[in-house]
């Protein structure tokens, strides 16, 4: 568990994000201020429309705060470029509750697409076959989306969301459309691949059995930190 923020690898300090709602204006990122350690696995817990999305895009970039400052793996995304930011958005690996795989293209090619215009010093085939592998789809590296289940649909994201060897992957209710036992294989999945990658996870999710495989847990209500805590629950 993080007790240095100066170390953390993600560290939010009096983050804010309001959004305006007609005459309205909703809190969704309340004073924000919390430390993820390198290598972790964090899960965002709270109810619908507590904050966790806002917080995850954030984290990724995909937002800008209002106030406040947030720093991952020593840059200050504030301080970053546009240019820059992209950049920063693309070295990370995102799966989110649709799966969003490109209905034309094979479950290969999908994981591919990430490594289009990208440099990479390894074999990109063998990566994502290997990939495949890992996520219990061999076999099925030439299958459409549309001749996979929901939760293969799933693996195959996560496969894409690792194919550029992130340190960090944000996932946004990854198992929300799938049923209670494949949910509980596309996240035990998740945790192992963040253990043998040594990837930093950080996992917003309403499903309560996360928590319990998670190094850190951290519940947000109405976008403010309701509890940071180490769940204390993996062997070492
Ligand atoms: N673009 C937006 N415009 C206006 N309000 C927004 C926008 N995005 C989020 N909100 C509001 O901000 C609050 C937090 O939303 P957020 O999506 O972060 O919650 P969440 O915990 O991820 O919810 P869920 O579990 O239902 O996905 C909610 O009240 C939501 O309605």
């Amino acid at each position: 568990m993080v007790t240095d923020p100066s170390t953390a690898f993600i560290h939010l300090d009096d983050v804010t994000k309001s959004y305006r709602l007609g005459e309205s204006t909703i809190q969704a990122a309340d004073h924000l201020t919390l430390s993820i350690d390198e290598g972790s696995a964090t899960a965002i817990v709270g109810r619908s429309g507590s904050g966790k999305s806002t917080l995850l895009h954030l984290i990724g970039g995909i937002d800008r705060p209002d106030s406040g400052t947030i720093t991952v793996d020593g840059q200050n995304l504030g301080a970053l470029t546009r240019n820059k930011l992209a950049d920063y958005r693309s070295s990370i690996g995102f799966v989110f509750q649709q799966f969003h795989l490109l209905p034309a293209l094979s479950a290969l090619d999908n994981v591919l697409v990430p490594l289009v215009a990208r440099r990479v010093d390894f074999d990109r085939h063998d990566a994502a076959r290997q990939l495949l592998e890992a996520v219990g789809l061999h076999g099925r590296e030439h299958a459409m989306p549309s001749q996979l289940s929901g939760g293969q649909q799933q693996r195959v994201a996560i496969a894409r969301a690792m194919i550029h060897r992130p340190t960090l992957l944000i996932a946004d209710e990854p198992t929300g459309n799938l049923d209670t036992t494949t949910a509980t294989g596309v996240l035990d999945l998740l945790f192992q691949l963040q253990q043998d990658h040594g990837t930093t996870l950080v996992i917003a999710t309403h499903d309560t059995t996360v928590a319990a495989q998670a190094d850190d847990v951290i519940h947000i209500d109405s976008g403010h930190i309701d509890e940071q805590k180490n769940a204390d629950a993996r062997t070492p």
